[in-house]
């Protein structure tokens, strides 16, 4: 009786971090192991913060710290803690849904997992400033390759009164993200946040945007102010069991849960040729009536691309930017490539002298 209540109270406080019944199922093995589930709200120096039904619990992240860095365990992942030790342990974590992926650096190109189990990629653009199609198209891209639904937050509205002006600004950016949802919100008066805020109330959430886009003030407003002051003052006097303010994913008062990571604010894509074309659907649509099928779109005959664009159907701008997503992710790919073959050619270094050290060995015997 007592296990069985408190199985069922564990899948109700986990619930409110995203735990379900696929989850629960896919983790059944790990719970026969002893391990208990949690999700990562933190990664830090070889150890991470799992929130668990008991709270949160610190972990060393040894045995989920490959090589490969997409391997890397990370915020939003589920994780299997084996708590009986000291330290404790984090021996594996779940199969991630959904994976945002950025490239380190344009030196050395490296894909770097920055958070897993999104559903929905909030694209904060502020209304302050002049629209940035090609900069919303490059956090689309990142959004769709991420495999999450992306959304497109328009904010400070405040700032446009004229609702025909605003309509305007809001059709540019629905023509810009095809098969995506675009809101209106202020946080000044509060209009369009109580949409957000139902959207996001199932799943987990990221919210991306260039800084000063408002992604703070829209936290604030989801998480309620109250939330944040509560948990600041609770670590000063040390009577809460919150013992960090610095987590990266938290629980919303209305549902859902929000990751807000910084290495999450400004991120170059990293091998993310599907979700271009994603961003540009139907760019791909026209592509497929183009009389070559490997057509380039720049001066073939019977391009269909180009002939959009003489329409008037295809904005120039789209094949643009299209083009330039394009160029910049082949060339993180061939670095990448570059990289790997160095590897690669280590590796098989590494390989070969280990077989004449062996033969040199067999022949000395
Ligand atoms: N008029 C108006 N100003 C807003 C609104 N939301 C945010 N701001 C202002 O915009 C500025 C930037 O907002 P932030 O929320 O800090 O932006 P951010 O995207 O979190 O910026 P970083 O933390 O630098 O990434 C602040 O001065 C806010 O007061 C709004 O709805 N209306
Ligand atoms: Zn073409």
């Amino acid at each position: 009786m007592t296990s069985l209540s408190s199985s069922s109270q564990s899948l109700t406080s986990l619930a409110a971090f995203g735990w379900d019944e696929a989850w629960a199922a896919e983790f059944a093995p790990y719970a026969d192991q002893g391990l208990v589930p949690g999700r990562v709200v933190r990664v830090d120096r070889g150890q991470c913060d799992v929130m668990t039904e008991d709270g949160v619990i610190r972990a060393d992240t040894a045995f989920v710290t490959p090589h490969d860095p997409l391997r890397v365990i990370c915020t939003g992942d589920w994780a299997a803690v084996e708590t009986t030790g000291n330290p404790r342990y984090v021996k594996a974590y779940l199969p991630r849904r959904t994976a945002f992926v950025r490239s380190t650096s344009s030196q050395r190109s490296e894909g770097q997992i920055l958070a897993a189990n999104v559903d929905h990629a909030v694209i904060a653009v502020s209304l302050a400033a002049e629209l940035d199609l090609g900069r919303i198209e490059r956090f689309l891209a990142l959004a769709w390759e991420s495999g999450a639904q992306p959304l497109v937050v328009l904010t400070k509205a405040d700032l446009v009164p004229d609702p025909a002006a605003l309509a305007y600004l809001v059709q540019d950016v629905e023509t810009t993200a095809p098969g995506v949802q675009v809101l209106t919100v202020s946080s000044h008066t509060g209009e369009g946040t109580d949409v957000l805020a139902a959207v996001v109330a199932d799943g987990t959430s990221v919210l991306l945007g260039v800084s000063g886009a408002g992604k703070s003030t829209l936290a604030n407003a989801l998480l309620g102010a109250d939330v944040m002051d509560v948990q600041e003052t609770r670590e000063v006097d040390g009577k809460g069991r919150h013992t960090t303010t610095t987590r990266n994913l938290l629980a919303l008062p209305g549902g859902g849960v929000l990751i807000d990571t910084p290495g999450l604010r400004g991120v170059g894509l990293f091998d993310a040729q599907a979700g271009v074309g994603q961003v540009f659907s139907e760019i791909e649509e026209y592509a497929e009536q183009c009389r070559f099928g490997d057509c380039a779109h720049e001066a073939e005959p019977g391009c269909a691309v180009l002939a959009a664009v003489a329409e008037g159907a295809l904005p120039e701008r789209r094949l643009d930017s299209y083009r330039k997503l394009l160029r910049e992710n082949q060339r993180i790919v061939a670095k990448t490539d570059a990289r790997l073959r160095a590897e690669l050619a280590r590796d098989w270094r590494l390989k070969s002298a280990e077989g004449r050290a062996n033969y040199a060995a067999k022949r000395g015997r």
